[in-house]
C-alpha cells in the first residue's frame, strides 16, 4: 500500500505537487493519470525518496522510503527502461542490482525466467529492443520480491504484443496481492489495465476512484439507434422528452437520457423496425478530458 498525506513539493515559485492525499491499495492495478506537468513524476520521485517533500509525507507499506533497510525488498520501480549499462549483459545488470541489495544470485535467474528473458540473458543489454528493455527493467523491479511496484509509462513506444504482455503481467502481479501503481499517457490502454485511478491536475487530486466509476461520473451514456423509419422514431422519442442528436452514420440517431430497453419497447409498440439498438459507453479519454479541462497547463489555440 502507498499512502500520501498532504504531499507538497515546491520548486521556487512552482508548486509541482499541492497538498496531495491518496492511497494505492494492494491487490489492484492503480493508474496514475494527469495532463503534462500535473506532477506525476514528481510524486513518483517522492514515493521513491529521490525528492524530498516540501511538506506532507508519503509512506510505502507504512514507512518512508529512506527508512527502508533494503528498499528493493519492499518496493520495485521502473522509471526508465533504458537505464542499464549498455555493455553489460542482462544477467550481469541484474546481478549488480541484486548485490547492492543483498539479494542472492539465484533470484536473478528466477526473474529472468519470469519475464521470459532466459534465452538472451548473456546478450548485451545495450542491443535490446525497447520491449526487451522493458522486460529487463521489470525483472529488476522483481528482484527483491517486493509487495509494491511502481511503473512510469511502461508501455510507451511498445508494439501491441509488448503492450498486451505488460498488461497481463501487471494483472498477474496484482492478483498475487501486490500493490501496482502505473502512470501512463495512453488512456485507452489504462482503461483496460487499471482497476482504480488516481487523477491529478496542477499538482492537486482530481479523482480517486475505480476506473468504471470515473468514466460513469464524467460521461453521459447514450444509445445509438438505426432504423429505416428514422423520422417517425425521432418524433416518438422527442414526444417522450428524449434528447436526440444525429449520428455520424446514415440512418442512425443518438438518444440521450433514455435506456435502450425503453427505446426498443417504444419502437415495438409502434410497429417500427430497428436495425441497431446499442448502448454507447463513455470512454476514459472523454472522462479524462472532461475532468482535467481546467488543469491543463497549456491549451492549443483553437
Ligand atoms: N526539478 C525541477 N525544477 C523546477 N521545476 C520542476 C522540476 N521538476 C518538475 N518541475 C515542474 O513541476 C511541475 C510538475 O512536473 P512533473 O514532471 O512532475 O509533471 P508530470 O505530470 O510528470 O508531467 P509529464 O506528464 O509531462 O511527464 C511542472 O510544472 C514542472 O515544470
Amino acid at each position: 500500500m502507498i499512502e500520501a498525506t498532504g504531499l507538497t513539493k515546491r520548486y521556487g515559485s512552482t508548486v509541482a505537487v499541492d497538498d496531495l492525499s491518496f492511497s494505492v491499495e494492494a491487490g489492484r492495478v492503480t493508474g496514475f493519470l494527469g495532463p503534462n506537468g500535473a506532477g506525476k513524476s514528481t510524486t513518483m520521485r517522492m514515493i521513491l525518496g529521490l525528492d524530498r517533500p516540501t511538506s506532507g509525507k508519503v509512506l510505502v507499506d507504512g514507512r518512508a522510503y529512506r527508512d527502508l533497510h533494503r528498499p528493493l525488498r519492499t518496493v520495485g520501480a521502473l522509471l526508465d527502461a533504458k537505464w542499464v549499462h549498455p555493455n553489460r549483459s542482462a544477467r550481469a545488470h541484474l546481478q549488480w542490482l541484486a548485490k547492492s541489495n543483498g539479494i542472492p544470485d539465484r533470484r536473478v535467474d528466477e526473474v529472468l525466467d519470469l519475464v521470459g528473458l532466459t534465452q538472451v540473458a548473456k546478450r548485451r543489454a545495450g542491443g535490446f529492443s525497447l520491449g526487451m528493455s522493458q522486460r529487463l527493467g521489470i525483472a529488476g523491479t522483481l528482484l527483491g520480491d517486493p509487495k509494491v511496484l511502481l511503473f512510469d509509462e511502461p508501455v510507451n513506444g511498445l508494439d501491441p504484443e509488448g503492450i498486451l504482455w505488460i498488461r497481463q503481467f501487471m494483472h498477474r502481479l496484482a492478483d498475487q496481492g501486490r500493490t501496482v501503481f502505473v502512470s501512463s499517457h495512453l488512456l485507452s490502454e489504462m482503461a483496460q489495465t487499471a482497476q482504480d485511478l488516481i487523477v491529478i491536475g496542477k499538482g492537486r487530486l482530481i479523482a480517486q476512484t475505480s476506473t468504471a466509476q470515473f468514466i460513469k461520473d464524467a460521461t453521459e451514456d447514450t444509445v445509438k439507434v438505426r432504423s429505416p423509419q428514422l423520422d417517425r422514431l425521432r418524433e416518438l422519442l422527442v414526444a417522450q422528452s428524449a434528447r436526440v442528436t444525429d449520428s455520424i452514420e446514415d440512418n442512425a440517431l443518438v438518444v440521450h437520457g433514455v435506456e435502450a430497453a425503453r427505446i426498443g419497447e417504444l419502437a415495438a409498440g409502434n410497429g417500427l423496425t430497428l436495425h441497431e439498438l446499442s448502448p454507447q459507453l463513455g470512454s476514459l479519454e472523454e472522462a479524462f478530458m472532461q475532468l482535467t479541462r481546467e488543469s491543463v497547463e497549456y491549451h492549443a489555440h483553437e
